[in-house]
């Protein structure tokens, strides 16, 4: 479809919140240069908010624009950017909207990451566009990196810290040494953390990109029930404190594998804590940044980062993918649809190839290290390192009940047998505590 060269693109905006006012202000102050790059004048048309007479004076936009009627207002625009959040009414709306023939940008990771699927059936059926870069990692350029400039290459992983929240609770429990709770009141009270921090402490948020990132990366369909998820909220101080001693730091990670096995290719795709060396790229994201690390056949290992979050950052990739649909327009053509073609098996969180980094306070006797060691090789656990080093003393705190802290790393084996082998090792009586349980990545 092309714009005739007299009628600007009507743009149309659902939401005027943190980013959705954003997105209005730069859309207007930088309207000139937009439509330069475009080549074509383009219009506001109007911002759907949820209610009218709020101060909306930061936004500099005529205040007739603001309509409680989002379903009118898609009908009558060129280009809906969403920013709503949610699943409904958002959905409805965005159907809607490519119904009537309207091209689709969207921030809302957890709308593409429950049904992606239909909104990309509906972008194909009315021949309009379907964008989302804001949804992952928000300024970060990364979608249309794996979509567009890797469509050639064959990606096997990508590993990011997705989730600005988490990563700046981890990083300050690793600056200052302190617990979970206490550094998300910190977080809460700077304005990180939200005051319900749920979907980013408990890893839904970082699910929802993990989705889409690996069905982008592999062609194929994973939505966010298929992403196995851990949180923050049991990392501990000793967790912490166990990287450290490795040269390590703890991060909220979004693992997306290319697994090859005997019998054919699989996906695995989850997100938890895991320690990274502070030498690897993502080792060293510190505040609330994220960054996403790609390794790809031909192209090697790429890097990306940059803010994940805010009303400016998230609005800069709203506004990269307004041009590019409204640049569809006006030349004709439009971007890649869906492409799920390989339609990869996803794995469960057991089939996973992980390593382990456990730490154990056992009793300093004969026998204790043989005994562990069997539970390993019981549980087919190859053990990559061990250290032993004196713990704290026994309750009675004689030298008879002395303990000893003894630190294992695994090489890789599947997360089920991993997993096994830490209940077993909880059950031996010479262990008195199972210190500190995590995985490690990047090596
Ligand atoms: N805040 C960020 O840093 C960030 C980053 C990346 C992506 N996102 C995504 O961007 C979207 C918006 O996030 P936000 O932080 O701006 O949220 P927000 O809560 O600040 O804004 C959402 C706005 O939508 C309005 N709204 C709700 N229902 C509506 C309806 N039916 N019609 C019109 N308006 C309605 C709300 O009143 C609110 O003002 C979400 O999908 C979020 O996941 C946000
Ligand atoms: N709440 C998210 C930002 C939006 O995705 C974060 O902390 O990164
Ligand atoms: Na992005």
């Amino acid at each position: 479809m092309s714009a005739s060269s007299s009628a600007p693109l009507r743009v149309a905006l659902l939401g005027c919140g943190v980013v959705g006012s954003s997105v209005a202000r730069l859309l207007v102050e930088h309207s000139g240069d937009l439509a330069a790059r475009i080549g074509a004048p383009f219009e506001l048309v109007g911002i759907a908010v949820r209610r009218l007479g709020r101060d909306r004076s930061d936004v500099p936009v005529d205040p007739s624009l603001f309509t409680t009627d989002a379903a009118a207002l898609v009908s009558r625009a060129d280009i809906v950017v969403e920013v709503i959040g949610g699943i409904e009414p958002t959905r409805d709306l965005l159907l809607s909207a490519m119904a009537s023939g309207a091209s689709v940008v969207s921030a809302n990771k957890a709308l593409l990451a429950e049904d992606g699927p239909t909104l990309y059936a509906a972008s194909d059926r009315h021949g309009v566009d379907l964008y989302y870069e804001a949804a992952v990692a928000g300024a970060i350029p990364i979608l249309r990196p794996i979509r567009d400039s890797l469509a050639g290459d064959r990606i096997t992983k990508v590993i990011g810290i997705v989730n600005g929240t988490t990563n700046f609770v981890l990083d300050k429990m690793d600056s200052t040494g302190a617990g979970f709770a206490e550094t998300v009141e910190v977080a809460q009270s700077l304005g990180y953390a939200e005051a319900d921090p749920t979907a980013d402490v408990e890893g839904f948020d970082a699910a929802a990109k993990a989705a889409i990132l690996a069905s982008l990366a592999f062609h194929t369909r994973v939505d966010i029930h298929q992403v196995h998820r851990e949180g923050i909220t049991e990392v501990t101080a000793a967790d912490i404190a166990a990287a450290d001693e490795m040269g390590a730091v703890v991060k909220l990670l979004a693992i997306c594998e290319r697994v090859s096995r005997p019998e054919g290719e699989a996906v695995s795709v989850r997100v938890h804590p895991a320690m990274i060396p502070r030498t690897h790229p993502l080792g060293s994201v510190r505040d609330a940044f994220n960054a996403v690390f790609v390794e790809a056949d031909a192209a090697g290992e790429l890097m990306f980062y940059g803010r994940g979050a805010g009303g400016d950052p998230t609005a800069s990739a709203i506004l990269g993918d307004v041009v590019e649909v409204a640049r569809h327009r006006v030349n004709g053509g439009r971007g890649a649809g869906e492409s799920a073609y390989a339609d990869l098996p996803v794995l469960p969180m057991g089939a996973a190839s992980t390593r382990y980094h456990i730490s154990l306070d056992v009793a300093d006797r004969p026998g204790v290290l043989a005994a562990v060691a069997a539970t390993f090789a019981e549980h087919d656990v190859s053990i990559e390192t061990v250290r032993q080093r004196p713990g704290a003393p026994g309750e009675s705190g004689d030298d008879e009940a002395a303990g000893a802290t003894l630190v294992v790393v695994t090489h890789r084996a599947p997360d089920a047998a991993l997993s096994a082998t830490v209940e077993a090792l909880g059950a031996l009586d010479t262990v008195r505590e199972v210190v500190s349980v995590m995985r490690v990545e990047g090596e």
